[in-house]
């Protein structure tokens, strides 16, 4: 399908493309090049100029507009909730608007709320009294009130800072395994594109899509200059996010008590508390009288969950002022250190395995 809008810019050049039911199917690119175009020409908010959307095969300009949009959600940056009603009465707009009981909609509304990760009490609140990490959370569950299989999210979670991000991005990724949508995501950034998508739509200016693969073929083999830059410098570390860590080494390390007494020692050695879960390192040659405190040891680095993917255990690794990064099981408690060493080996190995 094109778009040309009236003043004969082609927002939407040429495009065609299928996206998988039941997956997340990612469309990135820079400023300018469409992706909003191509979402409202999904659920008939523009026309294109020429071709067809088909959602479940049916050509969306067959559809009454109403009813399409009612099985396609669309979350926006910024959430776009009304700011004079109520969080529980945002999400249940739709409910209500297609004839719902309220009091049916209010109670399914909570628990949307719950689902997305909000407690219900805030659904008492106006969408001015809270953060925007939690208005996006409920721009996701008004989206997802009339159930749709089909879900547009244009840049939804660009408005907030980088750990509210992650932990949509990761809360994203909990619900799509418990409901399976068709999900239809725009981004700008490249990381999160890899991380959500099943499948990665590369626009460059004009709607051309330079690119259509799945995250680890983008960055093992992007189709052409555009895609190497925009994929960017670091898509070896990056693609590491799609290699497993079976076989990696792991090491043993000192470790200590908080609240116990430390000797000293040559070494690093690492704090654990009480559960066993990594606090900090205490650096060589430090001499500890008494219980060891919290504020007598070095932050540590970020911690690998064993078993998941390499990017996490270099890091780990690369982030510990010792060198050693920590893994750690399900529960968060010690395990042992990886070090970049151990990871590079890895990474050796196999290589020389396939060779
Ligand atoms: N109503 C309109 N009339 C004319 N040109 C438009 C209109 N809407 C968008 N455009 C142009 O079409 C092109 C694509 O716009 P679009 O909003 O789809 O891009 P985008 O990739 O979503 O951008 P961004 O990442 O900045 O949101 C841009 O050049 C834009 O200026």
């Amino acid at each position: 399908m094109r778009k040309q809008y009236d003043n004969g810019t082609v927002a939407v050049h040429e495009l065609s493309l299928v996206v998988e039911t039941g997956t997340i199917t990612v469309f990135v690119g820079p400023s300018g090049c469409g992706k909003t175009t191509l979402m409202r020409m999904v659920n008939r908010m523009i026309d294109p100029s020429s071709g067809t959307v088909l959602v479940n095969g049916t050509d969306v300009r067959e559809s009454d507009p109403a009813r399409l949009r009612r099985g396609i959600g669309y979350v926006i940056q910024q959430a776009g909730l009304f700011p004079h009603r109520t969080v529980l009465d945002n999400v249940a707009t739709v409910p209500l608007l297609f004839g719902q009981r309220r009091r049916e909609a209010r109670s399914r509304a909570g628990e949307l709320l719950e689902l997305v990760g909000l407690p219900s009490e805030l659904g008492k609140r106006y969408p001015a009294q809270l953060s925007g990490g939690q208005q996006q959370r409920v721009g996701v569950a008004r989206a997802l009130a009339a159930d749709p299989p089909v879900l547009l999210m244009d840049e939804p979670f660009s408005a907030v800072d980088p750990v509210v991000r992650e932990g949509l991005q990761d809360e994203l990724l909990r619900l799509q395994a418990e409901l399976d949508k068709t999900v239809l995501f725009v981004t700008h950034d490249i990381d999160e594109a890899i991380k959500l998508g099943e499948k990665v739509a590369v626009l460059r200016q004009g709607g051309h899509l330079a690119q259509y693969a799945e995250p680890d073929d983008l960055l093992a083999e992007p189709a052409d200059d555009f895609v190497t830059s925009f994929v960017g410098r670091d898509r070896g570390y990056r693609r590491l996010s799609f290699v497993d860590s079976d076989g990696i080494r792991t090491g043993q390390v000192d470790t200590v008590r908080v609240g116990e007494t430390a000797r000293p020692s040559v070494e690093w050695q690492l704090a654990l508390d009480a559960d066993g879960r990594p606090r900090g390192w205490l650096e060589p040659g430090t001499t500890v009288s008494g219980p060891l405190a919290e504020d007598q040891l070095v932050a540590g680095g970020s911690l690998y969950t064993e078993h998941a993917p390499l990017r996490g255990a270099l890091d780990a690794a690369l982030s510990a002022p010792s060198g050693l990064g920590v893994v750690v099981d399900a529960d968060g408690g010690y395990v042992g250190v990886v070090t970049a060493r151990h990871v590079l080996d890895l990474i050796e190995r196999r290589r020389d395995a396939t060779a």
